[in-house]
This record gives C-alpha cells, sequence and structure tokens, in this order.
C-alpha cells in the first residue's frame, strides 16, 4: 500500500474507528453512516468524514460506508495482519502493570521482552515474559527483530537508558518517564503522562460549568 500521509490527530483515531467496525462487522451490519460512527466513537461527524477523506472516497453520500470495506481498508492501515513484539526497559511498578496488561484487547502487540538492572527480577519470567539485564538488550532486539519500546524506568536513569537503547536499534520509544528525551531525529518518542490527560480533562470540566453557568 502507498504510504499515505495523515495529520496525527486522524492517526489517534483510526483504532476507534477500527474496533467499532470490527463490532458491527460482528453484529453483521452492512453498511454505516458518519453520524453513527460519529455517535458511537464520539467523534464529530464531520471530523469523521475529513479522516476518511485523506483516504480517498471510501463512501457515498447517502449510502454511508461500507463496514466490509472499510474494516479491510483500515486493517491494512493499522497493520493489523503483522504482530508487533515490543520490549520493555524498566520493570517496577509501572512496567509490571503494562506486563500483566500486555495489550490482551489488540491481537497485533505483544511485550515480548523485558529488561531491567534488578538482579532479583533479571533471569525470572513475568507475567509470561522473561525479563533480561539490559547486557543482553542488543542482542535480544536484534534476534527478535523488536525496534520498538516502552520505557518505565525513574526519571534519573531515562536519558543514559534511552541511549542504550537507540544504540540497540530502537527506533520507537513509548516515553512514561517524565522527562523529555534527546533522542537522533531518526527516532521517534511518543510522550505518556497521566497527570497532563487528568489536567487536560480537569480543564474541559471547568470550562464546560464556566459555559453553562452562562
Ligand atoms: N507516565 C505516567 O503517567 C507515569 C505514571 C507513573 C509513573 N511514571 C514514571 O514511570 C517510571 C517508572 O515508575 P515506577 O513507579 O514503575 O518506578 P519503579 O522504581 O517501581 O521501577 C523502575 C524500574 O526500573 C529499573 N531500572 C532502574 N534503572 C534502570 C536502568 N538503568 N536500566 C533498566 N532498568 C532500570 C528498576 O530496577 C525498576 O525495576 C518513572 O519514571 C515514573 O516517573 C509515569
Amino acid at each position: 500500500m502507498d504510504e499515505i500521509k495523515i495529520p496525527k490527530a486522524t492517526a489517534r483515531r483510526l483504532p476507534l474507528y477500527y474496533r467499532y467496525l470490527i463490532f458491527l462487522n460482528d453484529e453483521g451490519k452492512e453498511k454505516v453512516s458518519s453520524t453513527e460512527l460519529a455517535e458511537a466513537v464520539q467523534v464529530d461527524s464531520a471530523s469523521i468524514r475529513r479522516d476518511f477523506s485523506y483516504f480517498g472516497a471510501l463512501g457515498k453520500r447517502g449510502y454511508g460506508y461500507d463496514v466490509k470495506n472499510l474494516l479491510n481498508f483500515f486493517k491494512k492501515i493499522l497493520n493489523q495482519d503483522t504482530l508487533t513484539n515490543v520490549a520493555l526497559v524498566g520493570v517496577g511498578n509501572m512496567g509490571h502493570a503494562l506486563l500483566n496488561y500486555n495489550f490482551k484487547r489488540t491481537n497485533n502487540i505483544r511485550i515480548s521482552a523485558a529488561f531491567d538492572i534488578n538482579p532479583e527480577i533479571t533471569g525470572t519470567i513475568m507475567s509470561g515474559v522473561p525479563v533480561y539485564d539490559m547486557s543482553e538488550m542488543k542482542k535480544q532486539l536484534r534476534e527478535q527483530q523488536i525496534t520498538i519500546a516502552i520505557l518505565c524506568v525513574p526519571q534519573t536513569a531515562a536519558q543514559r537508558t534511552a541511549n542504550e537503547m537507540f544504540d540497540a536499534g530502537i527506533k520507537g520509544i513509548m516515553n512514561f518517564t517524565p522527562l523529555r528525551l534527546s533522542a537522533p531525529s531518526s527516532v521517534r518518542v511518543q510522550n505518556v503522562d497521566l497527570a497532563t490527560e487528568l489536567q487536560t480533562l480537569i480543564y474541559f470540566l471547568d470550562s464546560d460549568k464556566d459555559k453553562n453557568k452562562k
């Protein structure tokens, strides 16, 4: 498939559409309108139409979208046919919770290797995933062809650990640490910060309250 350049916000919404389309397909539904989709995934229908327009004309006016076509289309875009092995670096409170969860609701991502420096856990298997010492990272990542990792070490160790990960061939980091990492331009870093997400939610709730007062 040719590469399609889409805005980040659109890319973030694709898994939402995809999950709902699986649901519709399982229910035996053949068609869906952008209004129906909008209600189900809580995205306004204009954004949905704009999102879909990046991929060409997938729907017909007055008919809606063909569920199976759309599902197959998104399946390809989201690489749902290929399993992506991901590494976890730092198996403490946060890392362990992620290992336990291990993306069970998706069938194309899984943490297949974890790394830490704590000798009490390295060499063991936690939640079905082997925990290796950091000294084995390069070898394991190469053997398992892993290029994506989740970083869950303490902030003080974050940059040093990230440098080791770049050196070992990591191309994408999901960064749970509060540190904004310096990374080579060939590496993508996605920061996850629950406090910021909560603050955003609080901000929106407060501004909703203000609007209702008026
Ligand atoms: N993004 C969020 O919303 C969020 C929420 C909670 C915690 N955090 C962050 O996640 C990180 C982990 O938090 P935690 O509570 O799990 O900490 P933790 O202390 O329980 O676990 C850290 C783990 O990293 C390992 N470690 C330390 N140095 C290492 C190194 N150089 N290489 C490999 N492993 C190393 C430790 O042995 C330990 O197992 C912290 O940076 C914390 O601030 C983020």
